[in-house]
């Protein structure tokens, strides 16, 4: 659906260079939500404008639908960049248009009759919730009810891809959340495949199916987002993953915490959340230790629950090693924590 392969892109001011992409490759499937995050100057919004050639690579091959957009005619990639709607994070709305007019546009300039015109942005302020707003300008919209002109112009022309570059980050949190279930409800029931670049890991948690991690104009970790938030290899994807999934004990509980002999801290990390009650049970059944949860957290990830908790285990040493090794065998990852 979307590839790109071998992407570098190099700004060249008068006395200095920056290389603000380094050897891009990767690939967005047909229903993908294609989340990518990093933090600020990392590259995000230079691969997003790739995509529709907004931004020219400096090397490197873009393909769209099966489109190798650098090797298009004019005309072609005209007709190409028909089937690439894209979202801003600042909306980008003609003031002095009313909202009609603003959704209107793209099918205007690609010379939509009259009447086809009213249907299609009738049925898309429909969809996007704002079907009382037709005659209302930007300045009247609040910032929700702007990106959702946004979206409905970006999806005037029935695009297969849409491109959202910090679609929600203008927004508060409660308005973000309902533009990523409206954006989630593009993809499911147009099918649309989305590309979004963001600094919000929330993001990726709420919508996205695969991500990709950018450091540097780099992509340092990519995969399912499950995988991800599950088990980051890199650093950088730690830290933003920390910010949603807490998997550390609170600082004022890790002072506090002391290793007596013939006890144990680990930290274990699992998937679901049912297996919780069942696992402390076969512990204190079939082994003589003694279990006590200090800290735990769930969260939902792609309908699945990732578990973190923090116990302590109390018995005798060989006990302790036993019990351990009956919770990996379960596939929960344990990690001992020194205090
Ligand atoms: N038109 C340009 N001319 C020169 N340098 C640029 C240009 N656009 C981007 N850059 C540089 O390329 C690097 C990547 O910028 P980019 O905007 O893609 O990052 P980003 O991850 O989107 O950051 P932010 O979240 O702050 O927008 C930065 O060092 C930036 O200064």
């Amino acid at each position: 659906m979307i590839e790109l392969k071998n992407i570098y892109k190099t700004f060249k001011k008068k006395d200095a260079e920056v290389q603000a992409l380094k050897n891009i490759s990767l690939k967005v499937e047909k229903g993908d939500i294609f989340g990518v995050i990093g933090f600020s100057g990392a590259g995000k919004s230079t691969l997003i404008r790739l995509v529709n050639l907004l931004e020219r690579p400096t090397s490197g091959e873009v393909i769209v639908n099966g489109d190798s957009l650098l090797s298009l005619t004019d005309k072609q990639l005209r007709t190409a960049k028909k089937q690439i709607g894209m979202v801003f994070q600042h909306f980008h709305l003609l003031e002095s248009k009313s909202v009609f007019d603003n959704i209107a546009i793209p099918l205007i300039l690609q010379k939509s009759k009259k009447g086809d015109i009213r249907k299609r942005v009738i049925e898309l302020l429909e969809f996007v919730g704002l079907a009382d707003k037709e005659k209302a300008y930007p300045s009247e919209l609040s910032g929700g009810q702007k990106q959702r002109v946004g979206i409905a112009r970006a999806l005037a022309t029935n695009p297969s891809v849409l491109l959202c570059d910090e679609a929600t980050s203008a927004l508060d949190p409660q308005t973000t959340m309902s533009i990523l279930q409206l954006l989630k409800k593009i993809n499911q029931e147009y099918n649309i495949t989305i590309m979004i670049i963001t600094h919000e890991m929330a993001v990726i948690q709420e919508i996205c199916n695969k991500v990709a991690v950018m450091e540097q104009g780099e992509i340092i970790e990519q995969g399912n987002v499950l995988q991800v938030f599950s088990k980051p290899s890199h650093p950088t994807t730690r830290s933003f993953v920390k910010t949603i999934v807490q998997k550390e004990l609170p600082l004022s509980m890790k002072g506090k915490l002391s290793h007596t002999s013939g006890s144990k801290i680990i930290r274990l990390e699992f998937l679901g959340s049912e297996m919780t009650q069942s696992f402390l049970y076969e512990l204190v059944n079939r082994f003589e230790v003694k279990p006590a949860i200090l800290f735990a957290n769930m969260v939902e990830i792609q309908e699945n629950i990732v578990s973190t908790m923090t116990i302590s285990l109390t018995g005798k040493e060989e006990q302790l090693v036993l019990a351990c090794l009956y919770l990996k065998e379960q596939g929960i990852q344990v990690e001992e924590v020194s205090a």
